[in-house]
């Protein structure tokens, strides 16, 4: 014998009810269908029980009378109908009458509800037996309160199973039935119901009391999944679960098991399987005596929302014997169920996770009970702090996975989320970790990325800034896309974007580069920038990342916010890192305290390795002494492009068209974006200095210098054409180059125009190449040089693209 329960939505539709009729036809072995009520049935009828003290309910009678005949309408031919529409009348005409004595008398005892709620299943299970016997299928319809007798609560019966196991002997033999779950009967023989989710228990509790080869609970979804589907988007159905691993799961909200139906199967040991009545084919749950992988690992990661956690604290409390069993004590008596208790071994204070709603009432209770030891200041009071969750990871053999904490706090330590308490139980089937209510879907996001089998891990990354090199970044990112997601399981989604004025968002499917093209008509105005900020934080997404690549001190003013909320930063903007000493120390080491990332290599030397490179270095105990470096693309490009041909102005402008230069070209020509690159290698060589420590000689006449905008720039530019062109004669007289050189030496940071001759390593730097040579205590004689492309949109946004990937390839 078998037992088959189907929930609501498989007998609420004419291609489930026909599923139905296939699964139970394809089992060799006799068996006992249980049914729930059709969807939305018992809710309905628990508003018309509530209704009916009020008002006489006809409308909601009519409701449930209509979507009962539509099924029979749907179920049966015209010729079938007839009967089974006299009998549905004859049940509601019953209904109505209960109804309207309880308006009449005005009296609603739970007797009564219970008898109301009754009907949903005592319907369903009539109309699904019609449709098996229409089919052909000899099968009988049971009366459960014939069979399973309880005892107390009319709504929440305890089952006497004794009683129930011998009535059911009585009644069941070698044949195939179907049954209404839900419903039982008292002593008395008063209809009284199994509590919600009953219809399940009703399928567990007649396999233990029949010893079924097997129960199966067939609803429409595959299973228990990893996590809460509506939570978390790449669930995975749990093959093999044990009996304890589908408790913990169940009783922490994966509401497709009702956990109280686990435990007469554990104690028979009959199996469970949990199955999806729309795809038969999928595996499902398989639940069991033992969980049968062998896999040392998270079954599952599962929460519990509106949690208060209550510290009962105190000296008073170290080495006093009972007081635990007192504060449990007082808190039982009032009817307050404990979710999560934690105690440190300091004995000082006790936490305790609760109900939300009942926070204030157990604060109350407490602080009366223990009022003479507040008094005696032996007690503190009671403290509450509200608006917490319960983010629990389920598995039996958790236990002997070593570093599996280390794995899951990392994951939520880096996403910025704070613990406030932790309990696990020795037989750790069960880590409960409580944190901020707001922080719950990222929580199990995370979780969930970081322990299921090939998970996908979700990027969510914001920009600002879509010019040369955003745009070029774009590019890159929709060419591997792909290449990401299938070699690497890394889903990169931009979720917000702004340029200077407009900001569009989408955490959902992310933004596509045509969105973002249509940032200036399709985005809203942001106003003030800390509206964008606010937003990225407001959506409190996994594994955030926002990046700068705009030249805009506003956009820099942002980071430290971000940094401060976890959410990594990655800039080609120089403009943080080379501001005062104190913000750039800052920066970096509010990465390091709030478990983020703050990357930078893009602002000297575009994609070269030269951050690194210095970093690499002096992490391995080497000292950076001296640094001679042309790190200026645009310069380098604009004096080697430059002979006294065309206009100095001309080739400043095929410089800047090629996006060498800086929105601002006045930026590179004034030198002073070769002096922030130069203050940037010398804090990374250890060094705490600041822009003015720079010593430096503009090569620009002084009317170019204070150009107010590009457009006089370029005017100025050109009206100084021969101060230009005596700067190129005087270099090519000393068959000299002319090169923006920028050096440390012996903590002496300058930037120089230099007239430099052939035998220089400086000479031969083509285009807008960059080249930096370093002596350090290990590259003594021969400087170790770093050299390439140092300028250009495409490089940069391939740098920005590393820095990105070093942050979570790494943590994959
Ligand atoms: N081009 C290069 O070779 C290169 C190399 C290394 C670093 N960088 C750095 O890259 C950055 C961008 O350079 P680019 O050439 O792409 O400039 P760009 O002018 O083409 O693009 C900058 C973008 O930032 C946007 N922006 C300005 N203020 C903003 C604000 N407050 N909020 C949001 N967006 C804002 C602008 O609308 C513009 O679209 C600069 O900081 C530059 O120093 C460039
Ligand atoms: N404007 C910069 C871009 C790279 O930082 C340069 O010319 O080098």
């Amino acid at each position: 014998m078998i037992v088959l329960k189907f929930g609501g939505t498989s007998v609420s539709s004419p291609a489930n009810l026909k599923q139905l009729k296939n699964i139970i036809e394809s089992k060799s072995e006799s068996f006992i269908v249980v049914v729930s009520a059709f969807s939305g049935i018992t809710n309905l009828l628990e508003s018309i029980a509530t209704n009916s003290l009020q008002q006489e309910p006809h409308v909601l009678l009519k409701e449930f009378k209509d979507i009962h005949v539509d099924h029979i309408k749907n179920y049966f031919t015209d010729k079938q109908q007839t009967e089974v529409l006299v009998e549905i009348q004859k049940k509601c005409n019953q209904l109505e009458n209960i109804c309207t004595s309880v308006f009449t008398l005005q009296e609603l005892s739970n007797r009564t509800r219970a008898l109301i709620l009754s009907f949903g299943e005592r319907l369903s299970s009539f109309v699904v037996h019609r449709y098996l016997n229409a089919h052909g299928l000899t099968i009988e319809l049971l009366d459960p309160t014939k069979i399973i007798t309880g005892n107390g609560d009319y709504l929440n019966t305890t089952v006497d199973f004794e009683k129930t196991a011998a009535q059911a002997a009585a009644m069941v033999k070698n044949a195939n039935y179907i049954i209404g779950g839900f419903i039982a009967s008292n002593e008395k023989g008063e209809v009284v119901t199994l509590g919600r989710g009953g219809s399940d228990y009703t399928a567990a509790l007649l396999g233990n009391v029949l010893e079924a080869a097997s129960v199966e609970i067939w609803s429409d979804v595959n299973g228990v999944q990893s996590a809460d589907p509506r939570k978390v988007k790449q669930t995975i159905a749990i093959e093999n679960l044990s009996y304890e691993e589908a408790f913990e799961m169940a009783y922490f909200g994966a509401k497709v098991l009702y956990p109280p139906s686990v435990i007469p199967l554990r104690n028979k040991k009959i199996p469970l399987l949990l199955k999806n009545t729309g795809a038969p084919d999928q595996l499902g749950t398989y639940i069991s005596d033992h969980n049968k992988s062998d896999l040392h690992k998270i079954q599952g990661v599962s929460s519990l929302a509106n949690i208060a956690m209550i510290t009962v604290s105190g000296v008073g409390l170290s080495g006093r014997k009972g007081s635990a069993r007192q504060v449990f004590q007082v808190l039982e008596d009032n009817d307050i169920n404990i979710i999560l208790i934690t105690q440190s071994c300091s004995e000082q204070s006790i936490g305790l996770g609760i109900d939300q709603s009942k926070a204030a009432f157990a604060k109350t209770i407490l602080d009366n009970r223990f009022a003479e030891e507040i008094a005696k200041q032996q007690f503190n009071e009671a403290q509450v702090s509200l608006d917490h969750c319960i983010i629990a990871l389920v598995g039996d053999k958790m236990k002997s996975k070593v570093g599996l904490c280390g794995h899951v706090f990392s994951a939520i330590g880096e996403n910025g989320i704070n613990v406030t308490a932790i309990a696990q139980g020795a037989s750790e089937r069960n880590i409960s970790i409580v944190i901020d209510k707001k922080d719950e879907t990222k929580a199990l996001n995370v979780i969930h990325e970081r322990f299921f089998s090939k998970p996908v891990k979700n990027i969510h990354i914001f920009i600002a800034g879509v010019g040369n090199v955003g745009g070029e970044f774009l590019t890159m990112l929709d060419g591997q896309r792909k290449a990401l997601l299938e070699d690497y399981n890394l889903n990169l989604k931009i979720c917000g974007v702004a340029n200077s004025r407009k900001m569009l968002f989408d955490s959902n499917d992310g933004l596509s580069t045509a969105d973002i093209k249509s940032l200036k008509e399709n985005g809203k105005d942001y106003g003030a920038y800390e509206n964008f900020l606010k937003e990225i934080v407001d959506q409190n997404l996994s594994n955030s990342v926002f990046l700068d690549m705009t030249a805009s001190a506003i956009v820099s003013d942002g980071y430290l916010p971000l940094l401060k909320k976890s959410i990594s930063v990655v800039t080609c903007n120089k403009i943080a890192c080379s501001s005062s000493q104190e913000l750039f120390e800052e920066l970096n080491h509010s990465a390091r305290e709030y478990n983020c990332d703050f990357k930078y290599e893009t602002s000297v030397g575009a994609a070269l390795p030269v951050i690194k490179t210095i970093q690499d270095l002096i992490i391995s105990g080497d000292r950076i002494h001296k640094i001679e470096a042309v790190i200026s693309g645009s310069l380098n490009f604009i004096f080697n492009e430059y002979d006294g041909t065309k206009p100095f102005a001309d080739v400043v402008r095929l410089a800047m068209n090629e996006g060498y230069t800086e929105p601002d070209p006045l930026i590179d020509l004034s030198g002073l974006d070769v002096m922030r690159k130069i203050l940037i290698l010398s804090r990374e060589s250890g060094l705490n200095r600041e822009i003015d420590d720079i010593t430096y000689k503009s090569f620009l006449p002084e009317p170019c210098e204070n150009a107010a905008s590009n457009e006089i720039l370029f005017e100025e530019l050109l009206k100084h054409e021969s101060h230009f062109k005596a700067i190129y004669d005087s270099a090519f007289a000393k068959a000299c180059k002319l090169k923006v050189v920028a050096s440390l030496n012996d903590g002496n940071m300058s930037v120089a125009l230099q007239e430099v001759p052939s035998h220089s390593p400086f000479y031969n730097l083509e285009g807008k190449d960059n080249v930096i040579a370093l002596n350090t205590s290990r590259y003594v004689d021969e400087p170790l040089v770093i050299k390439g492309a140092g300028a250009g949109a495409e490089v940069t946004a391939s740098g920005v693209f590393a820095d990105l990937m070093l942050i979570f390839n790494r943590k994959s």
